[in-house]
């Protein structure tokens, strides 16, 4: 990925996101204790927390035990974002997870970059230890523009289940690299798309599972049309299909749920939210957990 046009083209917000991450990246990389062979070192000593599979933890929520058909949710820590500023910059990750959690969220998605959305990798590792205990607990993902193995040995070692892969972001030869990493290290990313281009090459590296951003990340507009025009390219496939971004109340999620959409990503409508337990049950419509 460039940093702008030779042309004169403004940067978009992901080109300037990579450049300040691979800034980020090549520090840790440099700082003693969190070198790539130190990450490597405690990763062959099988200091990583156990982890749990996202394919079967996002098949199962609260509906999947009655005959209704249903949809899971993957509730996201964000306390900023570069499209809205400050939305709860001062949320405690460890409580937010623990409130999703007893919801019946599947996955936790933090927020782990520092710069735009004003995460952390303790963010995730608190979203982590909180909710470690609970019998059958959410999958833990670590939401990052990511290009580089070191990222993932990283998420890994600070206690992710699953990390995401943004199609966009990557030259396929790199994204089939880094799924091919993620898998050896027993984590099935989410790989996301925005396109149908994008869908395919997310299907040609074997992703599993698949998230269809409705944000535009060049003028940040949302169309929820995004997802409900990729469905068909996964319908007969042993794919599970997200939609993320832009999703306010139960009617987007309604529309998604007839579509055969497997699961919602939900991030600044959880983080207003006054009761959130109330807003997951009135969202998925799902019966009392
Ligand atoms: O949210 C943004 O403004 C944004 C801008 C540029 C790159 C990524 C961005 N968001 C990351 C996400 O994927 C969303 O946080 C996620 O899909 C949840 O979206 P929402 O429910 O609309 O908060």
């Amino acid at each position: 990925m460039s940093d702008g046009d030779a042309a004169g083209k403004p940067p978009t917000i992901l080109e300037k996101i990579y450049v300040q991450r691979q800034k980020d990246v090549e520090a840790a990389k440099a700082t003693p204790g969190t070198r790539p062979e130190e990450l490597d070192a405690y990763l062959k000593m099988g200091l990583a927390p156990p982890l749990i599979p996202l394919v079967p933890r996002l098949k199962r929520n609260p509906s999947t035990a009655t005959a209704r058909p249903s949809l899971s949710l993957m509730a996201e820590i964000k306390r900023a974002s570069p499209s809205k500023g400050d939305i709860a910059p001062f949320a405690n990750p460890a409580q937010q997870a623990l409130l999703y959690a007893q919801a019946g969220a599947s996955v936790i998605s933090v927020l782990t970059e520092p710069t735009w959305f004003k995460g952390s990798l303790l963010d995730m590792r608190l979203a982590r230890q909180a909710v470690d205990a609970l019998p059958d607990r959410p999958a833990i993902l670590r939401k990052e523009f990511v290009f580089a193995e070191y990222q993932i040995a990283e998420a890994r070692l600070w206690g992710a289940d699953t990390v995401l892969l943004i199609v966009a972001m990557l030259a396929q030869e790199q994204l089939q690299r880094l799924y091919a990493y993620a898998v050896a290290l027993g984590m099935e990313p989410l790989v996301e798309v925005n396109n149908a281009r994008e869908m395919a090459r997310a299907l040609e590296v074997g992703a599993k599972v698949v998230g269809v951003n409705n944000r535009n990340l060049h003028d940040f507009s949302v169309d929820m049309g995004t997802t409900s025009a990729l469905v068909d390219m996964v319908r007969e496939k042993d794919v599970l299909l997200c939609a993320l971004s832009g999703i306010k109340g139960p009617e987007d999620v309604r529309v998604y749920k007839e579509q055969g959409v497997n699961a919602v990503l939900v991030g600044e409508s959880l983080m207003r939210a006054t009761d959130t337990a109330v807003f997951i049950k009135k969202l998925l419509e799902w019966p009392d957990v």
